[in-house]
Formats: C-alpha cells, sequence, structure tokens
C-alpha cells in the first residue's frame, strides 16, 4: 500500500503549533505516511531573510510560534503548488479569508484521491447563502474534507498543556487516519460524524469572543461574562438549526462547543483585540496590526458576514448577540449595548 504525503497550508500560530504535532506523529507512524512532511509557507521576510529559509535551518517559525521547534521532517516552501503536488493528505490551516484565494491556485491540481481536513475557524458566508469551508473546498478541488476545531489556543497546544478536540468526518476510514496524524497524549482528539456542527462552533464561538471581550473592556466580571457565552452558545445552536439541518445537540458538549467557547472567551486572540477596542478607542485593524504581529483576527469579519447573511432575511434580531456585536464594531454602537440589548 502507498504511504500517505502530507502537506500543511498554512504556516501561522495555529498552523505552527500543528506543525509540531503533525511533524512528530508522522514519525510515530512511519507505514503510514511519508517521512517528509511539506508546509505551505506565506512568504515574508524575516530580520532580512526569507521566512521560510529560517523556518528550515532552525526547525521553528520565530514569526508565529517562537520557542517551539518542529521535528527535522518538516519542510517549509514558499510556492503553494509546489508545497501540494503529489500530496494525499492536505491539512488546511489558515486565517479564513485567504482560504478562496488558496482553493483558486489548486484547483485543477490536486489527485481526486486526495483527502483533507480543514481547521480553519470561519465561515464562507456571502449574502446568498451560508457555506462551511470543508463543503467549500470540497467543491471547489473535488474532494472529501473534514474538519477538526477545539478549545486549542496555540500557545498551550504547542508547550504540550493537556486539551482536548473534536474531528467531525463522515468516513470512518478518514476518521482514523486523522486520528493518528493528530492525536497525542496532550491532544486528545475524538472524532465524531457530525462535521457540520464542529465547524459551525469553530467559526461562531469568535464572534462570542469578540463579545466577551468587549465586556470585559468595560470591567464586567464574570458573571457577564458566563451570560455572554450562555446567550452565545443558544444563537450557534439556533444557527445550525435554521440553515444548517441536523446539527447534533451532542456536538455542543465536545471541545470544539461549551469548552472552545470558555477557552476563547477566557484567553483569546478575540476576547483582547475587542478588550483593547474599548480600552483604547483605535480602529480593530489598528489594534490587529499593534497586538497581534501579523496573526489575524476571525470573529470581527464573521460577525460582520453573519450580518451580511442575517439582513436580506430580516433575521438580525433572532441573533441579538451576534448582532449587537457587529453594530458596535462596525456601526458604532454604544459599547454597553453588549449587555443592554443582547
Ligand atoms: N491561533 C490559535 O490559537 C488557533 C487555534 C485554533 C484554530 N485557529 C484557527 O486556525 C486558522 C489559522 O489560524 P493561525 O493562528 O494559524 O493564523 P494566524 O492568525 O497566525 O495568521 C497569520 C497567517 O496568515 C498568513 N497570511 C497573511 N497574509 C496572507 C495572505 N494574503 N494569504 C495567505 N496567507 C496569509 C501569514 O503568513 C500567517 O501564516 C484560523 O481560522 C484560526 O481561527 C487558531
Ligand atoms: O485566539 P482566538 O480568539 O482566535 O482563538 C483561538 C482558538 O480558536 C481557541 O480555541
Amino acid at each position: 500500500m502507498s504511504k500517505e504525503r502530507v502537506c500543511l497550508i498554512g504556516s501561522g500560530n495555529w498552523g505552527s503549533a500543528v506543525g509540531k504535532i503533525v511533524s512528530e506523529n508522522i514519525l510515530k507512524h512511519p507505514d503510514i505516511f511519508e517521512r517528509q512532511v511539506r508546509q505551505w509557507v506565506f512568504e515574508e521576510d524575516f530580520k532580512g531573510e526569507k521566512l521560510t529559509d529560517v523556518i528550515n535551518r532552525e526547525h521553528e517559525n520565530p514569526k508565529y510560534l517562537p520557542g517551539i521547534k518542529f521535528a527535522d521532517n518538516l519542510t517549509a516552501v514558499p510556492d503553494l503548488v509546489d508545497a501540494c503536488e503529489d500530496a494525499t493528505v492536505l491539512v488546511f490551516v489558515l486565517p479564513h479569508q485567504f482560504v478562496r484565494g488558496v482553493c483558486d491556485k489548486l484547483s485543477g491540481k490536486i489527485p481526486s484521491n486526495a483527502k483533507a481536513i480543514s481547521l480553519i475557524k470561519g465561515l464562507e458566508i456571502k449574502p446568498e447563502g451560508v457555506t462551511l469551508f470543508s463543503e467549500e473546498i470540497a467543491r471547489l478541488l473535488g474532494i472529501n474534507v473534514a474538519a477538526l476545531s477545539g478549545a486549542n489556543i496555540a500557545d498551550e497546544v504547542a508547550q504540550e498543556k493537556f486539551c482536548e478536540t473534536t474531528i467531525g468526518c463522515r468516513s470512518q476510514a478518514d476518521g482514523e487516519l486523522f486520528f493518528k496524524l493528530f492525536n497525542t497524549d496532550y491532544f486528545h482528539v475524538n472524532v465524531i460524524r457530525d462535521y457540520v456542527g464542529v465547524e459551525l462552533c469553530g467559526a461562531l464561538k469568535n464572534v462570542v469572543a469578540v463579545g466577551a471581550g468587549l465586556s470585559d473592556g468595560l470591567g464586567y466580571g464574570s458573571n457577564t461574562k458566563a451570560a455572554i457565552i450562555r446567550l452565545g452558545l443558544m444563537e450557534m445552536r439556533k444557527f445550525g438549526q435554521t440553515f444548517f439541518g441536523g446539527v447534533e445537540d451532542t456536538t455542543f458538549f465536545e471541545s470544539c462547543g461549551v469548552a472552545d467557547l470558555i477557552t476563547t472567551c477566557s484567553g483569546g486572540r478575540n476576547r483582547k483585540v475587542a478588550e483593547a477596542f474599548v480600552l483604547t478607542g483605535k480602529p480593530i485593524d489598528e489594534l490587529e496590526r499593534e497586538l497581534l504581529n501579523g496573526q489575524k483576527l476571525q470573529g470581527t469579519l464573521t460577525a460582520q458576514e453573519v450580518h451580511q447573511f442575517l439582513a436580506p432575511r430580516n433575521m438580525t434580531s433572532e441573533f441579538p448577540l451576534f448582532e449587537t456585536v457587529y453594530r458596535i464594531i462596525y456601526k458604532g454602537a454604544p459599547i454597553d449595548s453588549i449587555v443592554k440589548d443582547i
């Protein structure tokens, strides 16, 4: 049987933490995986050198995950098509605003026997409809795509602090393969069939995290944040039930559900930047540049996309937390509407 060739598409904060897990796990399964794993890196300058050169010399991504080593079987590749050549397993782990451009470049270049998994936390929302990235990638590339999402702040995972994650996958064989690729003794994978629920949770929790950060900026305490988490969970469930039949309630009890809400509303980037938005009055994109060193926010953009999807359907009032986050960030609504209007 031929071995699986893995390519990681993305090399940010989570992409790098996943690079460590995957490069190490591949060495544990030489019967299943080709030793070498490629990682597509969006090339940039790092202290006068190409970031890919630094990664390949140091076995570390000092821009997005400093201080954490990959196994030496990971190779950073600046050209997307070269990175994916002959790959049979594609791991999509990049900010959701860049996925379409990547898929356009890969269209027609991926063999139909390849399989993919999306670690992206975001939705492809257009006025005419909402699509999961797993389904969008599957449609554009003609391959099966699973989803992975969980309570997984990248820095903590990379430091091997115990956590769980959820893989949603319809194929049992692919689920078993992805389990071997990702599971470790500090990163516990649970595979379920409800990939829709897994992905929806990962995307929508980012909007709730922005709400939690606004509350923190106002100086409200744990009770308020717990209320925002509870209301957010209800809206996530309602969004799934309304627009995607078949999302299972049990999925919200997985790591991708309530656990991710708790961690993202406590220690995530969306929370942090939203808090700074209240405390400084600076625009979100300026704070993103100042506070995140090239990392990308997902929650504010998703709040806007959710609004653009709900508004033409006259349904914004049915999702008051999502809508309030949108109005505060994009429409100058009073910050305290995060408690008054939800
Ligand atoms: N960081 C986390 O803790 C974490 C944990 C779980 C899931 N996620 C999710 O994983 C996904 C990827 O997040 P991340 O933390 O790896 O990324 P990140 O936020 O660190 O984003 C930076 C990455 O985007 C790349 N980039 C910048 N401009 C680009 C362009 N024009 N085209 C393509 N790439 C470009 C950068 O090179 C860099 O690799 C997101 O959906 C995120 O929500 C993140
Ligand atoms: O830092 P955030 O807010 O993008 O959240 C990171 C992860 O998604 C938490 O699981």
